[in-house]
């Protein structure tokens, strides 16, 4: 388990780019060092708002696209193509625009009947990691270099909700989720052993109604309560804030630099 390290920027424009910035040179990195790099994706405002801004950065074509695995952490259970999916808003934010390999992009199944509901979905992706994972990984997930969260009002995380049986979970990597209180009710979501599997974990929030949510999972509360308390990378645990999400917190927290 990694502490957390919190940056705090002025907005959530900045926040966005600059997340974008980060994120651009760690999948070099990890390309230089390991010859690919493997990101998860999250949905909501904030993740989407990162792939904008890594669309609109000159250094994206430093990214070697094509060794990319891309996969995600929670999906709404909805027909493929249909606009509130996490995958559709991704493509239309930035993965439509980069020359990534199809084959490497790891979409959650859709509700298009090949799975009879969500908890079949999530047995097929968690197949589908497992498949991916190599003796060296940690359980039956790959590393993944990078895995992105956005933090809900509530605390929640992926699909995971403070108290609801997908929060529990210890053994699965993925699960259905039903009647989830954000809509869509139906959803698949990565489990929090899932999302510790990763090399890094970065929780994105913006904007004042996540000032107490923040507050919240970083002082100490339980995962169960709060879920977002629970999401951490095996080296590195990083919550990325603008102003108004950080305004909660106690001072001491981030380091005197920030706003
Ligand atoms: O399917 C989703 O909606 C999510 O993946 C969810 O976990 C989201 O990341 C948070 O609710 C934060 O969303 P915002 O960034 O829009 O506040």
């Amino acid at each position: 388990m990694s502490t957390p390290q919190i940056v705090v920027h002025r907005d959530k424009e900045l926040m966005a780019q600059a997340a974008a910035a980060r994120l651009i040179t760690k999948i070099v990195d990890a390309q230089a060092a390991r010859g690919s790099a493997s990101v998860v994706l999250t949905g909501g405002r904030n993740g989407n708002g990162l792939l904008a801004a890594l669309a609109e950065a000159p250094a994206r074509d430093a990214v070697d696209w094509s060794r990319l695995d891309l996969w995600w952490g929670d999906e709404r259970f909805l027909p493929q193509d249909d606009p509130e999916r996490n995958a559709t808003q991704a493509r239309e934010a930035l993965l439509d625009a980069v020359d990534l390999d199809p084959a490497r992009v790891h979409y959650m199944p859709a509700a298009d009947g090949t799975h009879d509901d969500a908890d079949a979905a999530a047995e097929a992706y968690a197949a589908e990691l497992a498949k991916a994972a190599r003796p060296e990984d940690h359980g039956p997930v790959p590393s993944f270099d990078v895995l992105l969260l956005g933090v809900g009002p509530d605390t929640h995380v992926a699909s995971l909700f403070p108290e609801m049986p997908g929060v529990r979970e210890t053994e699965r990597t993925v699960v259905g989720v039903h009647g989830a209180p954000k809509p869509p009710p139906t959803r698949v979501s990565l489990t929090l052993p899932a999302i510790r599997a990763a090399r890094e974990v970065w929780l994105l929030a913006a904007g004042e109604d996540k000032a107490n949510a923040v507050a919240l999972a970083l002082s100490g509360a339980g995962e169960i309560q709060a879920p977002a308390a629970g999401a951490y990378g095996r080296s590195r645990t990083l919550w990325l804030l603008d102003a108004a999400a950080a305004a909660r917190l106690p001072r001491g927290l981030y380091p005197p630099a920030s706003p």
